[in-house]
């Protein structure tokens, strides 16, 4: 079976970097055909990496904001190239706010309504299952995944948050124990973020960001493994372009661009 390489990006201040690659070559993602290498934040080329994921942490110690500093680097340069030529990013937590920050998805992050930093597992559900990080989860299907961060408030002003609700961009939204939409169950918010955001994607769907840590529930001594088949995914994603297929869902008879 042949391996597709996902470059995990270390920033002055990553701390989730090992964690990735932990899931990534120790479980389910090398049954999936990965392998995770490091990439510094030096780096401006990304030659050999079939796919990116920028991790949690504090890169340069979260000041000016959350992501701004490391969005700068050259890495970031050449992840923005790689994206727009539909190479898979997927940002967790400070990866998301550094997507963001970097301009690679829209919106911005503001700190939790709480002013607490929340470090405690939450519910999600999956509103987009045709991207190549979520493809092996149903549509509607609800996620335990542990959240551990300051700067969670997702913002986006109403009229952009009502065409990113169009093209669905909103990836993963929080929610009650039993889908409960957070929107509507606001005790369910964990932070304020508008629209109850947790996970967002590009239009394309190739970049995605998420607050929540698919790492730390990817094997059940970590007490989830609902994290895992965003791996699995990424795997079978990868796998399908290889071959010039497109990658199926979990979905009976669902399509997922391969390409
Ligand atoms: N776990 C993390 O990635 C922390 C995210 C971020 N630096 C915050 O506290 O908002």
């Amino acid at each position: 079976m042949s391996v597709a390489t996902v470059g995990v990006v270390t920033f002055p201040g990553t701390n989730c970097d090992g964690d990735v690659r932990h899931a990534i070559n120790r479980g389910a993602g090398r049954d999936a055909g990965l392998e995770a290498v490091s990439v510094w934040h030096e780096e401006s080329s990304l030659s050999g990496i079939d796919a990116v994921v920028i991790p949690g942490g504090f890169s340069y110690g979260d000041y000016l904001r959350s992501g701004a500093i490391a969005a700068l680097s050259p890495v970031m340069q050449a992840v923005r190239e790689r994206a727009r030529q539909g190479m898979p990013v997927l940002g967790i937590c400070n990866g998301f706010q550094i997507l963001l920050e970097a301009g690679l998805l829209p919106g911005a992050m503001r700190r939790n309504r709480t002013l607490r930093f929340i470090c405690r597992p939450v519910t999600v559900r999956v509103e987009r299952t045709d991207t190549p990080f979520t493809l092996l989860y149903a549509p509607g299907e609800v996620l335990e995944l542990p959240i551990a961060h300051y700067e969670g408030n997702y913002f986006a002003w109403p009229d952009e948050l009502d065409a990113l609700e169009r093209r669905g961009q909103v990836a993963l939204r929080y929610c009650g124990p039993r889908g409960e939409d957070a929107r509507v169950h606001d005790a369910y918010n964990p932070n304020g973020a508008a629209g109850a955001v947790a996970g967002l994607t590009n239009p394309e769907g190739n970049v995605l960001g998420l607050m929540p840590h698919p790492e730390r529930a990817s094997e059940s001594v970590l007490g989830s493994r609902d994290g895992l088949r965003m791996w699995l995914s990424l795997g079978r994603w990868l796998a399908a372009r290889r071959e010039g297929r497109r990658a199926v869902t979990a979905r009976a008879g669902g399509e997922a661009d391969g390409r």
